[in-house]
């Protein structure tokens, strides 16, 4: 009903103390309300980052990085090293991430990928101050100081970043614009395109916060949906083998997987999906706030509430997954017309209507890239002879639901297996 039936109703997002300190207010996509500012803003970030043919173009460097992962964990492999899958996925996603929108590597200067986590994790406290405002003056909960930290930390690394950007820029060193460059182009121009509709109301805190909003959206979010992939299927040696004869079926000798045949594999799309039922990344996915006095089943909701979605209790609800709702079963999606894009209810890892994920189909890609060629090339083993079974599945609740514990297993390289 209020995704589906009332859409525009229900397609802006309460305001935040987090919000207004750890994401400019309402300057970015996220967290600003429905309206011409946030259309026009989620426009250009598709449009010149999360394009099919922008996703695409950036396709070499995810080639390079994931070789150079796999190389790492070769080496780990010999030495039969416990490997700490959950810190390497996550760096990973975060050097892809980094030079897809910042344009540039790690920096060693500064931990963005820590600060970022303590912004997540703020913005998923429940936080009385945004129920009952008065209650804000008394900050109840000591959360001020954080948030105040927070953000400045943060600013002051999209300040030395933006400034780098904009000193090569007056250089004219650069080749081509990335997308910081393409943002910050913005800042003096009019005509009558999207971008243009943007760039009247553009400042450098607007292009803080879209950078940031980006930079947030894409890391934690990729690397919790692989954690949890790569995590059941280690639970269940079945999923495991059936999913590596399909890679080898399909992918044949090739030893890197290439991204033209993931749509090719169709077990490989039923595990993600499987996934995100049972570990939806944002498990009650981003609130929701209504822009009218609407009435539903006769019940009256004043403008301004604020809508949470529970996509966690969706996914597993036996009366829509059967008694089996709590399973990891991959096979129930043969043959089912079931997808993620919003439009069926049951499950909606990336929201719906005009609020879903605009960077769904990069998020996908990488984690079918990274967990299709770690399962290509490793068999995975765990610490200390535990068993699958014995693995531990407790979640950490912030905004995002990664694992509790870290995912730890050893690298077993399929050259040198012998299969049972
Ligand atoms: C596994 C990967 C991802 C998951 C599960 C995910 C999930 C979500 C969810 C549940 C929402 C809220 C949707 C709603 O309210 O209906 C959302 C919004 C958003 N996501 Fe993602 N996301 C992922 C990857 C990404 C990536 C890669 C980016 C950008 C590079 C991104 C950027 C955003 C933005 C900007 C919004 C706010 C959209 C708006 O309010 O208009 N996400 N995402």
């Amino acid at each position: 009903m209020f995704l589906k039936t009332h859409t525009t109703v229900f397609a802006s997002r309460p305001k935040s103390q987090s919000s207004q300190y750890l994401a400019y207010g309402t300057k970015g996509i996220v967290f600003t309300e429905y309206g011409p500012y946030w259309r026009n803003v989620r426009k250009f970030c598709v449009q010149e980052l999360l394009s099919a043919v922008k996703i695409d173009s950036f396709a070499g460097m995810r080639r390079e990085e994931m070789g150079r992962l796999v190389e790492e964990m070769k080496e780990a492999a010999e030495r039969r090293e416990v490997v700490d899958v959950s810190e390497r996925v996550e760096s990973l996603i975060e050097d892809m991430t980094y030079k897809m929108i910042l344009g540039q590597s790690k920096d060693d200067r500064f931990d963005l990928k820590g600060i970022i986590k303590e912004a997540v994790s703020l913005t998923g406290v429940f936080n009385i101050a945004d129920y009952v405002p008065f209650l804000r003056a008394l900050d109840l909960q000591g959360l001020a100081p954080r948030f105040k930290a927070t953000s400045k930390a943060i600013d002051e690394i999209l300040e030395t970043i933006l400034d780098e950007h904009q000193d090569v820029n007056r250089n004219d060193q650069k080749h081509y614009k990335d997308f910081i460059d393409t943002a910050l182009s913005l800042m003096n121009k009019s005509s009558n395109t999207t971008q243009d509709h943007v760039s009247n109301s553009m400042d450098r805190e607007n292009i803080k916060a879209i950078v940031l909003d980006m930079v947030v959206g894409s890391i934690d979010t990729s690397s919790t949906a692989i954690e949890w992939t790569l995590t059941e299927i280690i639970r269940h040696p079945r999923v495991m083998k059936r999913l590596h004869q399909e890679l080898t079926t399909i992918l044949g000798a090739s030893p890197m997987v290439e991204e033209k045949d993931l749509a090719k594999l169709e077990y490989l799309d039923m595990v993600v999906k499987e996934t995100l039922r049972l570990h939806p990344v944002g498990p009650l996915l981003i609130p929701r706030e209504s822009t009218e006095d609407i009435v539903i089943n006769n019940y009256y909701i004043p403008k301004r509430s604020r809508i949470i979605v529970n996509a966690w209790a969706l996914g597993r609800n036996c009366d829509v997954w059967s008694d089996n709702a709590e399973e990891f079963f991959p096979e129930r999606f043969i043959g089912s017309n079931i997808d993620l894009r919003g439009h069926h209810f049951e499950l909606i890892p990336f929201g719906s209507g005009r609020r879903i994920c605009p960077g769904m189909n990069s998020g996908l890609l990488n984690i079918k890239l990274v967990v299709a060629q770690l399962v290509l090339t490793f068999g995975w083993e765990l610490p200390n002879g535990m068993s699958p079974k014995d693995l531990d599945m407790s979640e950490r609740f912030r905004l995002t639901a990664p694992r509790a514990q870290h995912l730890l297993a050893i690298p077993i390289y399929r050259a040198n297996m012998v299969e049972k």
